[in-house]
């Protein structure tokens, strides 16, 4: 009981070795505790100590010969230029989205979610007056993403000639899939400051004559005249009833011929409970109050929208993606 009530240490100490570095340090060569704290300009005992927890947490192993420190695989994921790095993540839980979580009582009293109680606004607009947060909050985002990107080549992208990405944040997928089908189009909406990250980023990646960035409200209007609308990771920020007015916007602006395609992280289905999904969706509660779901929660919230599951995939990390069409 006394470690899970340390867990707020464990990921103090996770974030603290991030911001010094030590898992991109250590990659770089193995060398002892104290050659570190030199490296790190740091304190050469408190150094000792943090390094002691990260071997007890399988960041770091030592060997016991020379007090060389060297990178575990799972340390590893912590580095900055690895695919799918937790660099990021560990950033964000160390700064104001970690912050909010003092407020977890009041927001289970509530029902409210804690982010907005602590700071005043809601995480995106907070994100909007913080850019060097904001792109830290994309590339953890684009991290999440380079774990599924290889499986997401079975929706077949190539099949569609013009890609909305509704919600399209900094547009990593859509580049990618703009760089992977040089005969689509894509169209990405998003609120005014990301729109304006996006649209630097992919003129950075030259594609900026194959697709338009607008900047809008997904509750308001979505783009028509698309083959295929994505939403990823967009459902889980918000309750059901607003999920299902964001889809049925959706709708609206969708050719009878279009598809839909929702990607996000699944819940097992409750009879197969899992810590770190209850965590998750937590999170969601906490941060945006949204919440994390089954599949087949996704896909009631669809077919109240109007819509008809055509496919699902699994995908890696407990993901889904899931194809929808409009119900006849
Ligand atoms: C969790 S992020 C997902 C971003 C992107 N789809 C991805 O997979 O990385 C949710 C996105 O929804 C955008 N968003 C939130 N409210 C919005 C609104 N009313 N209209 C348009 N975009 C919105 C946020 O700016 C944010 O980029």
């Amino acid at each position: 009981m006394r470690q899970l009530l340390l867990g707020r240490l464990v990921s103090s100490a996770l974030h603290a070795a991030v911001v010094l570095r030590i898992p991109d340090v250590v990659h770089e060569g193995p060398r002892t505790a104290a050659e570190l704290a030199v490296d790190l300009d740091a304190n050469e005992s408190a150094v000792r100590r943090l390094v002691l927890v990260l071997i007890n947490l399988d960041v770091l192993s030592e060997d016991p010969a020379n007090g060389g420190l060297a990178l575990t695989p799972f340390g590893n994921t912590l580095r900055e230029d690895v695919p799918g790095t937790a660099r990021h993540c560990a950033l964000l839980v160390g700064g104001p989205i970690g912050r909010c979580w003092d407020h977890l009582l009041p927001a289970v009293r509530t029902g409210e979610p804690a982010f907005d109680a602590t700071f005043g606004v809601d995480v995106f607009s907070y994100l909007d007056g913080a850019p060097d947060l904001q792109a830290v909050f994309y590339r953890s985002q684009a991290a999440d993403l380079e774990i599924t990107l290889a499986e997401l080549a079975v929706v077949g992208w190539e099949s569609y000639r013009t890609v909305v990405d509704v919600g399209g944040g900094d547009g990593a997928l859509l580049e990618h899939v703009l760089t992977a089908c040089p005969e689509s189009r894509g169209v990405l909406l998003e609120t005014a400051s990301v729109a304006e990250r996006a649209r630097s980023r992919l003129a950075t990646a030259g594609l900026a004559e194959r697709c338009e960035v607008i900047a809008g409200d997904f509750f308001e209007s979505v783009p028509s005249g698309g083959d295929l609308y994505v939403l990823r990771d967009i459902v889980h920020d918000w309750p059901d009833e607003r999920c299902v007015a964001l889809l049925r916007v959706c709708r609206r602006a969708m050719p009878l011929s279009a598809a839909l395609l929702v990607i996000e992280r699944s819940t097992p289905s409750n009879e197969d409970p899992h810590l770190l999904n209850h965590l998750m969706d937590l999170y969601m509660f906490a941060v945006v109050g949204g919440r994390e779901r089954t599949a087949g929660e996704m896909e009631r919230l669809l077919s109240d929208a109007g819509f008809a599951v055509r496919k699902r995939h699994r995908l890696n990390g407990g993901a889904v993606a899931i194809e929808a069409i409009q119900a006849s």
